[in-house]
């Protein structure tokens, strides 16, 4: 595997969990695999985990690490080609991804939707242009549009909880103040939709996520019917496709709460975090031992290692 944008890039699932399974046992094994090498993640936005589980994992293989968050520390950097630079940003992307290239083996990027276009968005303007002009291996730390990092996690998460083979796996809208982005909705149904499981999607009208994503996962408008039997709840909130960038609804209805859990067959609750309690959950829900979002952020630290690892094993 060269770089990591979607779970299309592994070139087999299965032994793509081996490989985490495999890391989370033995994380000092693979320490050779990075001496003498450098990873740079590079971030267009705010982050916890994955600043942390990225540089942990590359750390655990021996790499060196550099951080740079662009907004605060670097010269803003524009994205668009053709434009007159007269404006605030004083460096171009085409010249600062070729520069930073240069001094590092593998390249995180962490660019969110910016919600001004959806095609931009959607043609991933940003970490594509890295994928073409870095010369190195590049991971996404959650682009416009996925965040497979995560849904690499939550997938590694469901297989060391799930107490039988086919479990009902749920993803459910829940309501926020603010707008964000489909990513990790989007990426979360691409990459589980490759597992046999039983994914159902339940969001309020409106809130349909782009087909391509989709695929064949059909939408289940009743929440209370979608988390009938559920063993696994995946809360996320996201703003509106269609109406590109709208919130349409912020009906606490929709909060994942001990009484719609209580519809479940005892369902384990996840989130990629950061979460707002009582808004996407209430707090009797995310403190119940059901809860196991702090476990799947730990797997955070697996999931980076494993494709960390298989790019590693190929860098010549
Ligand atoms: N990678 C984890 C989620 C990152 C981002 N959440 C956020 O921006 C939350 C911000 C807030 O709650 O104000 C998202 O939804 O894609
Ligand atoms: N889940 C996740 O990506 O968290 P951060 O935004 O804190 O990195």
């Amino acid at each position: 595997m060269r770089h990591f944008t979607s779970v299309y890039d592994l070139p087999d699932l299965n032994e793509a969990l081996k490989t985490a399974f495999e890391v989370k046992k033995n994380p000092f094994a693979y320490q050779h695999l990075g001496k003498n090498r450098t990873m740079i993640l590079i971030f267009f936005n705010s982050s916890l985990r994955t600043r942390l589980s990225t540089q942990k994992a590359a750390m655990n293989l021996g790499m060196n690490t550099m951080v740079l968050n662009v907004n605060q520390d670097g010269w803003q950097l524009e994205s668009e080609l053709g434009v007159v630079m007269d404006g605030d940003k004083p460096e171009h992307l085409r010249e600062a991804i070729p520069v930073i290239g240069s001094y590092c083996d593998i390249i995180g990027v962490r660019a969110f939707a910016q919600f001004k276009s959806k095609e931009d968005d959607y043609q991933e303007k940003i970490i594509n242009q890295f994928v073409e002009y870095s010369g190195v291996p590049v991971v996404s730390m959650e682009a416009a549009t996925r965040h497979p990092l995560q849904s690499f996690a939550d997938h590694f998460t469901i297989e060391e909880f799930k107490t039988k083979e086919k479990p009902k796996v749920v993803l459910t809208w829940a309501p926020h103040p603010k707008a964000l982005p489909q990513a990790v909705p989007n990426s979360f149904v691409e990459w589980i939709r490759q597992a046999d499981y039983e994914l159902v999607v339940t969001h309020p009208e409106g809130y349909e996520l782009a087909p391509e994503f989709m695929g064949d996962i059909k939408v289940e408008y009743d929440q209370k019917k979608a988390f009938s039997g559920a063993d696994f709840i995946y809360a996320k909130n996201w703003a509106s496709y269609s109406s590109y960038g709208q919130v349409l609804s912020r009906d606490r209805n929709w909060t994942v709460d001990e009484e719609k859990m209580a519809l479940t067959n005892q369902a384990k609750f996840m989130h990629c975090l950061p979460v707002r309690r009582n808004m996407v959950v209430s707090d009797g829900v995310i403190d119940s031992p059901d809860s196991i979002v702090i476990q799947e952020a730990a797997n955070r630290e697996v999931s980076a290692q494993a494709v960390l690892k298989m790019i590693l094993e190929e860098l010549k």
